[in-house]
């Protein structure tokens, strides 16, 4: 299964941002989105998920349409959207995070299963079941963040600046949970990210916006050339 984004042109209400922007991602594979600050790789991962309407272009999964779905229902359907904010509930627990994450998921053995799931993915969070989520660390809360997402068993996950606020030590492990679950799960990862050890430790592929449109894309060895970062950063 592959999702395929085409023509997207989107912003905030007239104004435009991002340009005719597409890329494909299949299942089991990791794309990476860089950009200099406001780029437009928030914009286009809001876009995708719903909570952004795009102006133009197609969102699919597979054979399934995406485009013009609203985001609660691209939700329903598997497309899992890790905002920057990261939108946890400081006085919920680390578990009561995961069981809200697998709401969804039928049966209780397979909602046990999800959350065992999620805890083998990131163990720190096991250690810290019955912790309120306003008292983890930045690291802590983002990888509840990233938990709760995948126990809802997306097909697609998007995840908007993973590494943000994180000292390299959190970086590192969160960069080997998701390199775990690419390795475990049917699922197409979507990362826009400033951090290029990132983007290079876990994608196959590299989209780079520069003004919110495209200035290379394709496999990240061959993308990742410091004339393009350099002109994308400049
Ligand atoms: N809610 C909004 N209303 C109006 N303009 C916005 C809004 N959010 C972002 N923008 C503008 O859209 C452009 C792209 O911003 P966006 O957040 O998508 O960039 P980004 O690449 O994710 O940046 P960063 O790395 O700083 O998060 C910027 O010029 C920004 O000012």
């Amino acid at each position: 299964m592959t999702f395929s984004v085409h023509g997207i042109h989107a912003g905030y209400g007239r104004i435009p941002v991002v340009h005719d922007l597409g890329f494909e991602v299949a299942a089991g594979g990791y794309l990476g989105i860089v950009g200099a600050n406001g780029a437009g790789k928030s914009t286009l991962l809001k876009a995708l998920a719903g909570v952004v309407t795009p102006h133009a272009g197609t969102i699919r999964l597979g054979d399934e349409d995406f485009t013009g779905v609203p985001a609660w229902d691209r939700a329903r359907r598997g497309l899992a959207f890790v905002p920057e904010s990261r939108e946890l509930f400081g006085e919920l627990t680390v578990e009561e995070h995961l069981h809200a994450g697998c709401l969804r998921v039928r049966g209780r053995a397979k909602r046990a299963e999800r959350i065992e799931f999620a805890y083998e993915l990131f163990p720190v969070l096991r250690d810290l079941r019955r912790r309120a989520a306003g008292r983890l660390s930045g690291g802590q809360q983002q990888s509840l963040a990233v938990a709760r997402a995948v126990v809802s068993q997306p097909r697609v996950l998007l995840l908007d600046e993973p590494s943000l606020g994180l000292s390299p030590i959190a970086v590192s492990g969160l960069v080997e949970s998701l390199t775990r679950l690419a390795r475990t799960a049917d699922l197409a990862v979507v990362i826009a990210e400033q951090s290029l050890t990132v983007v290079r430790e876990l994608c196959d592929d590299v989209l780079v916006l520069n003004l919110g449109r495209e200035v290379e894309r394709g496999p990240a060895a061959a993308v990742l050339t410091r004339t393009v970062i350099e002109n994308a950063f400049l």
